[in-house]
């Protein structure tokens, strides 16, 4: 029946989201710190991903450059997944797996922070963005699941890894939009202060 399919993703949903609550807060804490540090020095987040994950990158850049939930300074950030030239330009010209890696050697300075987002790690342009930050010195905040993938294994002692502790992409993607905000409201938290919840 279609009514309890639907319950039990709500339940599956909120089920991970509680589970994860806890193995996630250090993560999350040090991707705050991360993002801190680059935009009180003046630097920017570059955002990428894949289908839903590049609407997270986006959603991201959205809420860091606009305003979150709080009335603050604009803070640096570009989703590297919304200029349709570009990245018809370089997949044409050179390859799918270059789209993101070309526009972080472009754009990324020392400082910056790449935020790298695929669910199962394995994305080959996510991946490439990651050693392309790495050439310019950027730390990475990684958004992933399913163990991290090859993205896990590509970070550095300095780099942050937000890994979601289950296999099912959909269920990942949703604890992903979560800690976007998480991230959103820790960094709105330390430049603002904390301030109760609003409703
Ligand atoms: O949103 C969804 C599935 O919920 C899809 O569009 C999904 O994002 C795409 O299949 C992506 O290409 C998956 O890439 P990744 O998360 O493994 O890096
Ligand atoms: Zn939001």
């Amino acid at each position: 029946m279609i009514e309890q399919r639907i319950q039990q993703h709500f339940i599956d949903s909120a089920d991970l989201k509680y589970q994860a609550a806890q193995p996630l807060s250090k993560p999350i804490a040090a991707g705050v710190q991360a993002m801190l540090a680059c935009v009180t020095s003046g630097g920017k987040v570059l955002a990428c991903g894949n289908g839903g994950s590049a609407a997270d990158a986006q959603h991201f850049a959205a809420e860091f450059v606009g305003r979150f939930e709080r009335e603050r300074p604009e803070l640096g950030a570009i989703a590297l997944t919304t200029d349709s030239s570009i990245i018809t330009a370089i997949g044409n010209d050179y390859d799918f797996n270059v789209i993101f890696s070309k526009q972080v050697r472009a754009l990324g300075l020392p400082g910056d922070v790449l935020l790298a987002i695929s669910t199962s790690g394995n994305s080959a342009n996510v991946l490439a963005a990651v050693e392309a930050a790495h050439q310019r010195e950027m730390t990475v905040v990684a958004l992933t699941g399913k163990g991290g993938g090859k993205m896990g294994a590509a970070l550095r002692e300095t780099d942050v890894h937000i890994c979601v502790p289950h296999d099912r992409t959909a269920r990942i993607q949703e604890v992903h939009l979560l800690v976007l905000h998480c991230l959103c409201d820790g960094v709105d938290s330390q430049l603002l202060g904390e301030q109760e919840v609003p409703t």
